[in-house]
């Protein structure tokens, strides 16, 4: 008994002696399995993946804890960091995204952040495609009239829409994942893609062989326009009226990095006059967006639940890379993707 519980008591001291960690989800089995087993942390974590942790919870969660591991739901701005107080010393963001994260404010503390990008660039790639050809093929407008008592005769220009043989592909924002898109896209014929970013990166765009164009450039030539800058400042809502008004009347917006780079009441303008013929859209603002929405009772709007990286495999990823990043910041050594501040 003595034995027992000198033993147990040991085992308590080291326990509260471990780095304090929250997990403001409960994240997919492929990072839980490597923070349970680390042995490196005592951890609390929100054990719901269906409603996201509170505010006023998350804020007294995360009294004190030396580490944070997120995902895209919860806003990690100053009030926050306040909140953890100066224990904390990583956050990481099971996401690529991390427009959710104040970076100046976590700069100021000398918090290290860690992020998720790479391991989703496939699944992203993929949905992209899969998103383009659902729009411009009309498929959620064709399954409808199939269903619904709408299939007649076959008919010459019945939900007629567009291809992409011969087209003009158009990346506003060429990273990872542009590229990834465009070598999915090349077999289906893609006669030129072009780009535009706030500068050229011919590297990437040597893989592709893809030219760089101004943003009118961009608009103008672009029969599929695929978004997949980062939401920052500079890009916030940069898909407007104006670049709208330059695309031609047979172009299709696909939207899945962030709704935010979209002005919604001008593309709804746009999709409801005929400025533009269709859009794809996997990210909103906001996030649900209200199913009352006016985009929602557009036949050429194919909107998505942000389901992009949605695959078993990569959110298994995405979840062991986050958790991997948090315990190789807590022991201060390099992370494996560490967002540079
Ligand atoms: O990782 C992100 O930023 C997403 O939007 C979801 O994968």
């Amino acid at each position: 008994l003595n034995i027992t519980g000198s033993l147990t008591s040991n085992i308590k001291k080291k326990m509260s002696t471990l780095p304090r960690v929250y997990v403001s989800r409960q994240i997919p089995p492929g990072g839980l399995e490597i923070l349970r087993e680390s042995g490196q942390v005592q951890f609390e974590l929100w054990d719901s993946d269906d409603v996201p942790v509170p505010r006023e919870e998350l804020l007294q969660k995360v009294k004190g804890v030396d580490g944070l591991l997120c995902v895209l739901t919860e806003k990690i701005d100053a009030e926050l960091l306040d909140a953890a107080g100066p224990n904390l010393k990583v956050l990481s963001t099971m996401s690529v995204g991390f427009d959710h994260l104040s970076l100046e404010e976590l700069k100021k503390r000398g918090i290290r952040v860690g992020y998720t990008p790479d391991v989703l660039t496939d699944a992203v790639a993929e949905l992209t495609v899969a998103l383009l050809l659902t729009t411009s093929r009309r498929l959620i407008e064709a399954t409808h009239e199939a269903k619904t008592g709408g299939w007649g005769t076959w008919r010459t220009l019945w939900l007629c829409g567009y291809e992409l043989a011969n087209s003009t592909v158009g990346i506003l924002g060429l990273g990872r994942i542009g590229v990834a898109i465009a070598e999915r896209l090349a077999p289906f014929k893609v006669k030129k893609f072009i780009y535009t970013d706030m500068a050229p990166r011919p590297e990437l765009a040597s893989i592709i062989k893809a030219e760089y164009v101004s943003l009118d450039d961009l608009a103008k030539q672009s029969d599929f326009l695929a978004v997949c800058c980062a939401l920052t400042p500079e890009t916030k809502e940069i898909c407007n009226k104006n670049l709208f008004s330059k695309m031609k009347n047979t172009s299709i917006l696909i939207n899945t990095s962030r709704g935010g780079v979209v002005n919604q009441e001008d593309l709804y303008e746009a999709l409801s006059t005929g400025q533009i013929a269709a859009a794809g859209l996997d990210v909103t603002v906001p996030e649900p967006l209200p199913t009352s929405h006016p985009l929602f009772t557009l036949k050429n709007c194919v909107i998505l639940p942000h389901i992009a990286s949605a695959s078993y495999t990569t959110r298994n990823a995405m979840s062991a890379l986050a958790v991997n990043n948090l315990l190789l910041g807590l022991r201060g050594e390099p992370m494996m993707k560490e967002l540079k501040l």
